[in-house]
């Protein structure tokens, strides 16, 4: 897909709607003007990661489970290119967020099975691409819509990473967030896809009952005893709420949470496992998943925040993993988020609303 070089505003009208707030910047919603379709912005500053991001993002886009990307700018705003993708809007938002507002109708086992094998299908259509995902987590994992057939699809490509490319430090780079890397990233082993089966084990267990499976009590992200429990792959299956849970699933789970990845098993052998393959055959046992999640869904959110932070004190090259604190972080955007509110300066959104603006006062004028 070629990038557009015209300004993004003259077949696109950019609301001022907040669709999301990640780390690279926000995700805003914006209106094709001929067409009067909505469609979700996101702008990034035009860097060789940013390339990276859009180009894996546009090679996946087109799979039932992928986000797709329609159009991509390259813009100037100040003197800063940027490059603006418009992609599907995801109306039906985060997956956890569905589980969390269900209600009384509990959340079963098949439905659970359901959600992982959607997630896997893109997987599989990413490692088929030879693309590593590398940053697999519930925030970008979304739904096209609310109803409730809705497809679940996956998102951000920002630590995407082509894995047939020869490159000296090979799958180094960290995918960095904690509670969802696999443990070889943690130390300097080398990684490669099998980081995202590690990630479909996480989330399957937080599926299955409603909390991750290495769980900080206190919300801290990658305290030390954490980051020894996720080296040495320990977990349990606690009581009551895996009591009733298939001994499949856990069969499954174990296999994608092996803390060695060559032990591993790959996307092609989950979905020959008889929990993905045979999904809609597995038990329709009630889960304790939407409780737990509405129980824990303070701690939720401060973990999420947690780990937001973490990401954005991590600067990570291929050759070593650096934590900064929080105050040496030079995301502005971040910073301010946790201050309690962003003030519109710095954000190249609002450069590009600016544009917005005298577009519709020359409008006006003439
Ligand atoms: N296509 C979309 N439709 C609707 N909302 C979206 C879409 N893409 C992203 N969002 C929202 O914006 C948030 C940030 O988007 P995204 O994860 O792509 O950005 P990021 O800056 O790379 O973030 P992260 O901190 O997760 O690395 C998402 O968590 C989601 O809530």
């Amino acid at each position: 897909m070629a990038f557009h070089e015209y300004p993004v505003t003259q077949d696109y009208r950019i609301s001022r709607k907040v669709l999301g707030v990640g780390i690279n910047g926000k995700v805003v919603e914006c209106e094709h003007r001929q067409s009067g379709d909505k469609f979700a912005l996101k702008v990034l500053r035009d860097t060789q990661k940013a390339r990276r991001e859009v180009e894996l993002h546009v090679m996946a886009s087109g799979h039932g489970h992928v986000v797709s990307v329609h159009d991509v700018y390259k813009n100037s705003y100040n003197g800063v290119d940027c490059l603006l993708v418009v992609m599907e809007n995801m109306k039906g938002g985060e997956l956890f967020n569905r589980i969390q507002e269900r209600g009384q109708k509990a959340f079963t086992e098949r439905e659970a099975a359901g959600i992982v094998n959607e997630i896997c299908s893109a997987v599989a259509h990413l490692h088929r691409m030879s693309i590593a995902h590398r940053d697999l987590k519930p925030e970008n994992l979304l739904y096209v819509t609310t109803a409730s057939n809705a497809a679940l699809k996956l998102t951000d490509f920002g630590f995407a990473k082509k894995t047939d490319e020869s490159e000296p430090q090979g799958l180094k780079t960290a995918c960095f967030t904690p509670y969802y890397c696999a443990p070889e990233v943690l130390g300097t082993e080398k990684y490669d896809k099998s980081c995202d089966l590690w990630s479909i084990g996480v989330i399957m267990y937080i599926l299955l009952c409603g909390y991750p499976p290495f769980y900080s009590q206190h919300g801290q992200p990658m305290s030390p005893g954490m980051k020894a429990k996720i080296k040495s792959g320990q977990y349990t299956f606690p009581s009551p709420e895996w009591d009733c849970v298939s001994e499949a699933a856990k069969d499954l789970i174990r296999k994608l949470l092996r803390t060695e990845p060559t032990e591993r098993i790959t996307i092609e052998q989950t979905m020959e496992h008889k929990w993905i393959s045979h999904y809609r055959r597995v038990p329709d046992t009630p889960l304790f998943t939407s409780s737990n999640l509405n129980d824990q869904r303070e701690q939720w959110t401060d973990m999420q925040d947690e780990m937001e932070a973490t990401l954005a004190s991590m600067r990570v090259g291929p050759e070593n993993i650096q934590i900064k604190s929080l105050g040496d972080s030079n995301n502005k955007l971040l910073a301010k988020r946790r201050k309690g509110g962003a003030s519109p300066k710095d954000d190249p959104m609002d450069d590009i609303k600016e544009e917005e603006k005298d577009d519709e006062e020359e409008k006006m004028i003439s």
